[in-house]
């Protein structure tokens, strides 16, 4: 079973001069085996969403179930965030620990999962670290391998639902690759991803689904083709398009007769060919 919002509506501040509603009765199944982008303008409720998927907010109408379970029953609230796992923007700055072997020990523990130094290399293999690093402390490590030290903390739970913030911001282009390799064999091993990011290239490049919020409601969801063909027909402020989509559009306005579909499925499919290929 998935993760279903059924009606979800959240409410900061409710009653209160500064009430803010950011979600509006959102309808939405998460699909599970695949990876879903979330997109949206600044402020259309997208890490409000997030934060709903694993309890951490409670909607103020409707429910998100996990595996059928609701996130309000306090008694499954720890159940369901060891099969939920949340990674927060830049993930890297909460790094604390000694070593890198502590580090990826911490998050586990705290779920009663205790990490080997067999299965913390195994982690390390898995998050593309080099497996000398074990002892080494987590400071010396570049930005982009703390970032993946931190996933790779998270992965040691074996969460069912991985849920990230903008998992590529701020990394060189071989970082990002390298988060973008890591998020899609976590989906060929059967996890279920799901990602908010600005940026759309990334979001046609990894996503199967895709949910487009504005001030808070569901503009669109579905498959990923479908979701940015439809938005070349209406425009939402603040949101941009993929590179190849507006190739797309200005094709169309010259006149170039070409079938959509094809032009953004074999674009995605070739770039996917070449981040596959380097794997
Ligand atoms: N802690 C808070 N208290 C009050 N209002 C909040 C709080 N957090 C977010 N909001 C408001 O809720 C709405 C949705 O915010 P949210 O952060 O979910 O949007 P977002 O789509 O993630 O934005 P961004 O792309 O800028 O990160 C916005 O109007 C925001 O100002």
């Amino acid at each position: 079973m998935p993760i279903d919002l059924k009606n979800v509506s959240f409410i900061y501040n409710p009653g209160t001069p500064l009430e803010v509603y950011a979600l509006n009765q959102i309808k939405v199944t998460l699909e599970e085996g695949l990876i879903t982008g979330v997109i949206g303008p600044t402020g259309s409720g997208k890490s409000t969403l997030l934060m709903l998927l694993n309890g951490l907010l409670k909607p103020n109408r409707g429910e998100v179930t996990v595996d059928g379970i609701s996130t309000t029953q306090k008694q499954e609230l720890k159940a369901i965030r060891k099969k939920v796992q949340l990674i927060f923007q830049y993930p890297e700055y909460q790094l604390f620990a000694e070593t890198v072997f502590e580090e990826i020990a911490f998050g586990p523990k705290n779920f009663g999962i205790e990490i080997t130094e067999q299965k913390a290399l195994e982690l390390l293999e898995q998050v593309g670290l080099d497996k000398g690093c074990l002892y080494r402390s987590p400071f010396e490590l570049s930005g982009g391998e703390k970032r993946r030290l931190a996933i790779a903390s998270v992965l040691g739970i074996s969460p069912k639902y991985l849920i990230l913030d903008e998992p590529a911001a701020a990394l060189d282009p071989l970082g990002k690759e390298t988060i973008y390799r890591l998020l899609l064999s976590l989906k060929n091993q059967g996890v279920t991803v799901v990602i908010v990011s600005h940026n759309m290239d990334e979001v046609a490049l990894l996503c199967d689904r895709i949910l487009v919020l504005d001030r808070g409601n569901v503009v669109a969801y579905g498959e990923k083709t479908e979701v940015f063909l439809s938005l070349l027909e209406r425009n939402v402020p603040g949101l941009n398009l993929p590179v190849y989509t507006q190739v797309l559009k200005h094709m169309q306005n010259r006149g170039i007769r070409v079938n959509p579909k094809f032009i953004l499925e074999d674009t995605v499919q070739e770039i996917l060919r070449v981040v596959r290929g380097n794997a």
